[in-house]
């Protein structure tokens, strides 16, 4: 196992990051208007019949753009949230190592994982309540309320403070804790098992796709359910579910049932490995350009 460093993990995970933003968003745009669609009233029509529904309406109605509508929150939040969250994973793992070259099992490579999800809550929260906001928005279902991801962040806190930007905590921390060891774990996982014999952890670049993909698929597997009580608990008006995601989750079960909890699965599962691979292409390619022009970084 090459020795971790810190520097290097935090700046070529925010390269990954901006790779994961560019080769993702369109995908994610449908996720959230899936699962945030209003329930229709006796004899209405969903407004999307599913994802490519979705795409071709907000291809039709808004452009291709609209599907990139709300990029510029995720760009200038993913970025340092996934170069905090290589950091937290290279962190996780050299707490555990009792000597920089020691390879860690299956179950070290997850607690570090889980620990790179709680240190990247705290960038992620309000990144996504951004995100949702505006493109719930965009979905044209209600009023206009915002102009934009720092209009959202003033009414926010006009409205209840710091409280309300991060909105949705430990919605994001059911979410990711769990799904960032299982990201982490797979991707360290098959590549081990994908490396050439005596070469391990090196990856061509096909591998590392096909590794980074399956990451992000396996995080997801995890996620989805927790993601789609965060996008209701974080779009809903204030007020609406007193007791956070508890009361999101009871009143899902009651109104809908647990399939709902799947919404938007599609999307998210088609986003995640194209987004993944770009993403660990991005670090592994970036790792590679930081050992060559500072080596000892
Ligand atoms: C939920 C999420 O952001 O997942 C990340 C991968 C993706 O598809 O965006 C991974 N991670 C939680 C480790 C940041």
């Amino acid at each position: 196992m090459p020795a971790v460093s810190p520097a290097k993990d935090f700046l070529a995970g925010g390269f990954g990051g901006m790779c994961l933003v560019a080769a993702g968003h369109p995908l994610d745009t449908i996720k959230v208007r899936l699962q945030t669609q209003p329930t229709p009233g006796p004899g209405e029509k969903l407004l999307y019949a599913g994802t490519l529904d979705c795409a071709l309406k907000t291809v039709r109605n808004e452009g291709f753009l609209g599907l990139y509508k709300g990029m510029a929150a995720p760009l200038v939040g993913v970025t340092p949230m996934f170069a905090v969250c290589f950091l937290g994973f290279g962190i996780g793992k050299k707490l555990q190592q009792k000597h920089p070259e020691e390879k860690l099992t299956a179950v070290q490579l997850f607690n570090a994982g889980m620990l790179s999800g709680v240190f990247t809550t705290a960038i992620m929260t309000p990144g996504e309540r951004i995100k949702c906001l505006l493109q719930v928005q965009a979905a044209g279902t209600g009023p206009k309320l915002y102009n934009g991801p720092m209009d959202v962040v003033k009414v926010l806190y006009k409205e209840g403070g710091i409280r309300s930007i991060y909105k949705g905590t430990c919605a994001t921390l059911l979410r990711d804790v769990p799904a960032s060891g299982m990201y982490f774990m797979t991707y360290e996982w098959l590549k081990r098992m994908l490396s050439p014999v005596g070469k391990e952890g090196e990856l061509s670049p096909l591998r590392t796709i096909v590794a980074g993909g399956c990451a992000g698929m396996f995080n997801w597997l995890v996620a989805i359910g927790p993601d789609v009580l965060k996008s209701r608990l974080q779009t809903a008006p204030e007020g609406t579910y007193p007791n956070g995601i508890r009361s999101v989750f009871v009143e899902i079960m009651r109104t809908e049932g647990p399939k709902a909890l799947f919404k938007g699965a599609a999307p998210v599962m088609i986003r995640a490995f194209p987004a993944n691979a770009a993403c660990f292409l991005g670090y592994e390619m970036a790792i590679k350009f930081l050992n060559y022009i500072a080596p000892n970084l």
